[in-house]
């Protein structure tokens, strides 16, 4: 049975502008399920980073609730929700954020101290084993600025499940690297999904969109597409590609 991990229930954001309401996010209600690679697209500014951070408890809302596995996490205090983000929820974002002066393997490594129920043992072997998974036992010991910027992010996802987070949020993960790089994310992001990892990412590239088997299509701040594909494989992606890009210009992508 589906099961749902997270879910927004009428939720709305606004910002302030001048003294006038921005009304980014409308009355959204989702249910993401375990297991699911979820991407969000829409035209820029309808609020796709907006939702996926609200969603993570990383921005709040202005009304409305998101349930993590039925518990409201919109009333969180931030120790809670700082103690969440760091044992459920894995990050990966366009600007990788590593720390300069740590090597790749103590960049992943870290995250997995800060959780203070691991045992240094077992961090150091889960972060041998992820390193191993994402390519990069061998540059390991070089620091962020002596690799690339797929080694780079390679690296961000190594560090974002190592405390196996339940859901993985990315917001363009493959936006600044080259296209060979970006190919290899995307493969790597496929992998970990089939052993079970749940992602929700925004992008807009379809090539990315491909990898997931849900589509939501956002405008203005409302979920108005809802899309399921089949598994990512190399024979059905040329095939998919053609279906999204038919459904998103019938929604004036
Ligand atoms: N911190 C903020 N303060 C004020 N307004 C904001 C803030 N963050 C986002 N916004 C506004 O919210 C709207 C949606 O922004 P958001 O970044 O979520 O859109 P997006 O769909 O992810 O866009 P893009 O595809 O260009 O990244 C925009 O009008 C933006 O200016």
């Amino acid at each position: 049975m589906n099961q749902v991990l997270l879910k927004a229930d009428s939720l709305c954001k606004s910002f302030a502008n001048n003294g006038l309401q921005n009304h980014v996010l409308d009355h959204i209600d989702l249910e993401l399920i375990q297991g699911d690679f979820t991407v969000i697209m829409g035209s820029s500014g309808s609020g796709k980073s907006t939702l996926l951070y609200s969603l993570s408890g990383m921005d709040t809302v202005t009304s409305g609730k998101v349930l993590y596995q039925g518990i409201d996490i919109t009333s969180n205090r931030e120790k809670e929700l700082s103690m969440l983000r760091r044992k459920e929820f894995g990050f990966i974002f366009q600007q990788m954020h590593l720390v300069s002066n740590l090597s790749l393997y103590e960049n992943v490594a870290v995250s997995g101290y800060l959780l203070k129920q691991n045992s240094h043992k077992e961090v150091n072997e889960r972060a041998s084993e992820l390193l191993d998974l994402v390519g990069l036992m061998d540059c390991k010991k070089r620091l962020p600025s002596q690799v690339s910027g797929g080694q780079q992010q390679r690296a961000c996802i190594a560090r974002a499940i190592i405390n196996k987070p339940q859901l993985l949020f990315a917001d363009e993960p493959t936006g600044a690297l080259n296209k060979k790089s970006g190919i290899e994310i995307l493969d790597l992001l496929t992998e970990i999904n089939e052993e079970g990892q749940s992602i929700l990412m925004v992008t807009h590239d379809v090539k990315a969109a491909i990898r997931a088997n849900r589509i939501l299509y956002l405008e203005d701040g409302k979920v108005v597409g809802d899309m399921k594909l089949p598994r990512y494989t190399k024979d059905n992606a040329v095939a998919a590609e053609k279906q999204v890009v038919a459904w998103l210009s019938a929604r004036g992508w």
